[in-house]
């Protein structure tokens, strides 16, 4: 099985306030949108489906959403038009629709710092993942090893005085779009808990010096991410993926303590 992405762009706005008798102040978004197809290669024509074919069902269903107030779609009347239900649109209106692939997963992101995914494994849900920053220092070191060993395995990275990473944490949560809100989780309350937790107690610190929870621990990106899931587990409800940028080219992520 093969999987094909078609990244496409729009922009569409609705009304801040769901009833246009109450107000028409409208906001909106350009978005990035990344279609997922999957479906076998044809040995003969060596293409699992035409791009131009993705695009043309894809151009079907974008007259009616880009540049416009998705308040107009019937759909969006029924249902707030969030992020979340933004994909379910998409996923309703393209599901059957391609001819030799079958839609995969859809991914829109809304700003650089929010986005959301729907389909692959699971179809019941839609995944919000938002993005976080914090700076820190830290120096590679563990305590169960001897300094030999330390800089055997961590060479630079041991340094005594440590090393800096302007960090990005991504949090995804998993859920279903509340009827009222068209929100998987309350956003305000999500960022709070993430900034209180976890932001304000690495940035601008060093961790191996500063935070008493690393005394033995010693701070590579995994062990982060360990240390993350358990000030986050029991405050984010649908709490589903972290995910740790340590440098743009170090990816780290982590499931939680029940995967593994
Ligand atoms: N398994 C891990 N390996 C390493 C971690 C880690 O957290 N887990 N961390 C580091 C260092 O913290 C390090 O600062 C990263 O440095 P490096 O990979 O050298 O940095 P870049 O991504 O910029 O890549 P370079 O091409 O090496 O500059 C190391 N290992
Ligand atoms: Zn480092």
């Amino acid at each position: 099985m093969m999987h094909l992405t078609r990244t496409i762009f729009f922009g569409a706005v609705h009304l801040l306030d769901s009833s246009p008798a109450v107000s028409e102040r409208t906001m909106g978004y350009d978005y990035k949108l990344d279609i997922t197809v999957k479906g076998n290669l044809n040995q003969k024509t060596g293409i699992v489906v035409n791009i131009v074919h993705i695009d043309e069902m894809i151009q079907t269903v974008m007259q009616n959403i880009d540049g416009n107030l998705l308040d107009e779609l019937e759909f969006f009347r029924e249902n707030k038009p969030s992020l979340e239900n933004l994909l379910i649109y998409f996923w309703n209106e393209l599901e059957g629709l391609f001819i030799d692939a079958e839609l995969d997963k859809i991914k829109i992101q809304q700003t650089p710092f929010i986005y959301g995914e729907i389909g692959g494994n699971d179809k019941m849900n839609v995944y919000v993942t938002k993005l976080f920053h914090f700076s820190s220092a830290h120096r590679l070191h563990s305590n169960f090893l001897n300094q030999e060993e330390n800089i055997e395995l961590f060479g630079k990275c041991n340094n005594l005085y440590g090393h800096g990473h302007n960090y990005k944490l991504e949090v995804t949560v998993k859920g279903r779009p509340d009827p009222k809100t068209g929100a998987v989780i309350h956003y305000k309350s999500f960022e709070d808990i993430v900034k209180e937790r976890v932001v304000n107690l690495f940035d601008h610190k060093h961790i191996n010096a500063d935070l008493e929870m690393f005394e033995n621990k010693n701070p590579t990106s995994e062990m982060l991410l360990y240390v993350i899931w358990d000030l986050l587990k029991d405050e984010i409800s649908g709490l589903y993926k972290i995910g740790i940028w340590e440098t743009d080219k170090n990816y780290f992520e982590y499931y939680g303590h029940d995967h593994e």
